[in-house]
């Protein structure tokens, strides 16, 4: 479904350029739901928005279904992959009724029956209608990520990219949050790209999760492997040794 080969990004900074994603490669089946891990300035999100349009890649190819993406996507291409980021507060439109975020995307692709998809996109993400007339400052963190999820979810896109999609929300939220997205893959059997740097979110996730470290993908391992510790990489063992501590620190 998706395949990313000796994908390459840099960026032009002050000084120069600088790489930030390295001759990647990995391919993602559909309905799968592939993780990528790394800590921070590993170059996930870069990857992430390069599949979405978001960056150019200086080298390498993305292709869907076969098709080789270019740098200017058509609105098919843009319909068929949909993004959730970190923060909502950042991803919407602060003078926008929920009712109009959810609008926006269906005139923009020219979808009939705006009104029965923006209640159906509310009830896929267990909103009450109550919110739809609402902005973003009156909505608690976890409902602002059920409002851009459902406005990813409305073009009905066969892949959902996340990047660190719970990370800005509290931790009692963070479940909830990930049990939704967990259950629409499922229905919609979508086809995911998850970034986080908690292996526990991947693990809950992701049937298989690649491991970046400075700009490079270290390796690809299933989430059993993970799980039981299982990986080739030194990088990687440290990363599980870390999240594991974590985890035993902060359940004490
Ligand atoms: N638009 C940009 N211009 C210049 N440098 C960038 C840009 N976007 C990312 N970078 C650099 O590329 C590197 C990788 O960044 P990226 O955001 O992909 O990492 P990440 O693993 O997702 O980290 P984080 O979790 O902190 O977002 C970093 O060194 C970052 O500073």
């Amino acid at each position: 479904m998706i395949d990313i080969r000796g994908l390459s990004v840099t960026f032009r900074v002050a000084g120069g350029l600088t790489t930030a994603v390295r001759d990647v490669s990995f391919s993602v089946a559909a309905g799968e739901s592939f993780g990528i891990v790394g800590e921070s300035g590993s170059g996930k999100s870069t990857v992430l928005r390069a599949i979405a349009g978001l960056v150019e890649a200086s080298a390498g190819s993305i292709a869907i279904e076969g098709r080789m993406l270019t740098a200017r996507r058509s609105p098919g291409d843009r319909r068929m992959q949909q993004l959730v980021f970190q923060d909502p507060y950042a991803s919407l439109h602060p003078r926008q009724t929920v009712d109009r975020q959810l609008r926006e995307p269906l005139e923009i692709q020219g979808l009939d029956r705006p009104e029965q998809r923006v209640t159906e996109a509310l009830a896929a993400v267990d909103l009450s209608p109550q919110y739809r007339y609402r902005f973003p400052h009156q909505l608690s963190g976890g409902q602002r990520q059920r409002v851009a999820i459902a406005r990813a979810l409305i073009l009905a896109p066969a892949i959902l990219l996340l990047d660190e999609p719970t990370s800005a929300l509290d931790v009692s939220v963070q479940a909830e949050i990930l049990n939704l997205l967990a259950r629409l893959r499922a229905e919609r059997g979508l086809t995911s790209i998850l970034v986080s740097h908690d292996l526990a979110v991947v693990a809950h996730l992701c049937a298989r999760v690649g491991v970046m470290r400075g700009g490079r993908l270290l390796e690809i391992l299933d989430v059993e492997s993970l799980r039981k510790g299982e990986a080739r990489e030194a990088y990687t063992l440290d990363l599980i040794a870390m999240s594991q501590g974590y985890r035993r620190t902060s359940a004490a």
